[in-house]
């Protein structure tokens, strides 16, 4: 049985496919349910930020582009576009439930740099002091190779661990970890429950699922090392209701909890 009742902090991480459509432009109503169900679980008192990806996909949309326009450079200009248009909806719509949100863009140098995470620590320490959720993406346009989490699973962590939270949940367009690619493989099983990242677990994650995203559920497991190794649990789950956030927190037994044995105990 799972229990999330107490949870006081809780990163939620939404991936390009739940954001938008293969076109890159907004998925609204998904969106909709997104602001809405997080500005509900804010209401309940709980801390809560949100790690979004899109903003290349949503550059590709606004211009009517083709998705192979994927060179560095090209990506870097397309985050700038998009996260302009990400930033406007989320504000928009957060807004209808009275809810300030605040844009956190973060290159890895932050958790390499003492003195830069403190500032980071610190900002959100404030931001949740004003009541706002912050809506983090990595700063592509400045995300060279040294300074680049490269993928916004790992870099929802690591965000999980400068603010502390109890709970990381990652949404994406599948149910969550299956012991190979069902868009591969149909005879795939969901797996409910995994408490240590092993050689099996890294071996039956494959990349991505489609065009626009990145890392598959590879980077979803280097996520769970970093959330297990700090304590704190980490779902994966699907992302095309996001309501399930909800359903995860009552203690519902959806998608994929990775914990580490001594969570448990805790
Ligand atoms: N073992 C696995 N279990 C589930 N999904 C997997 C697995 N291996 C690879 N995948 C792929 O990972 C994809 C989800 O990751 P990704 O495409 O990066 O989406 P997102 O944009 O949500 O981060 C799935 O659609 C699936 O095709
Ligand atoms: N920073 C990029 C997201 C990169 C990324 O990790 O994408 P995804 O695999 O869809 O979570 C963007 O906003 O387009």
């Amino acid at each position: 049985m799972r229990d999330f009742g107490d949870v006081k902090k809780i990163v939620v991480k939404v991936g390009t496919s739940t954001v938008t459509y293969p076109t890159g432009k907004l998925n609204l109503s998904r969106l909709e349910k997104l602001a809405r169900v997080l500005s509900d679980i804010k209401n309940e008192g709980r801390d809560v930020v949100l790690v979004t990806s899109g903003a290349v996909a949503s550059g590709l949309g606004r211009l009517g582009l083709a998705k192979n326009h994927k060179t560095t450079q090209e990506k870097q200009a397309l985050a700038a576009i998009g996260q302009g248009i990400l930033m406007q909806i989320y504000e928009k719509l957060f807004g209808e439930y009275g809810v300030v949100v605040a844009q956190v863009l973060l290159t890895k140098d932050v958790v390499d740099e003492e003195k830069k995470m403190l500032n980071v620590k610190n900002t959100f320490e404030y931001l949740f002091k004003y009541g706002a959720i912050p809506i983090v993406n990595e700063n592509d346009v400045v995300a060279i190779e040294e300074l680049e989490f490269g993928d916004n699973d790992t870099l929802s962590a690591y965000v999980a661990t400068i603010i502390d939270a109890d709970l990381l949940v990652i949404l994406s367009d599948i149910d969550g970890l299956y012991t190979c690619d069902p868009r591969i493989d149909s005879s795939a099983k969901l797996i409910t429950e995994v408490f240590e990242i092993d050689s099996y677990i890294e071996s039956i994650a494959g990349g991505a699922g489609t065009a626009n995203s990145t890392g598959g559920m590879q980077t979803k497991i280097e996520a769970a090392k970093i959330a297990m190794q700090h304590g704190i649990p980490m779902v994966i789950a699907n992302g095309e209701n996001p309501t399930v956030v909800k359903e995860i927190l009552e203690g519902k037994e959806i998608g994929t909890l990775f914990i580490s044995k001594n969570a448990i105990s805790r």
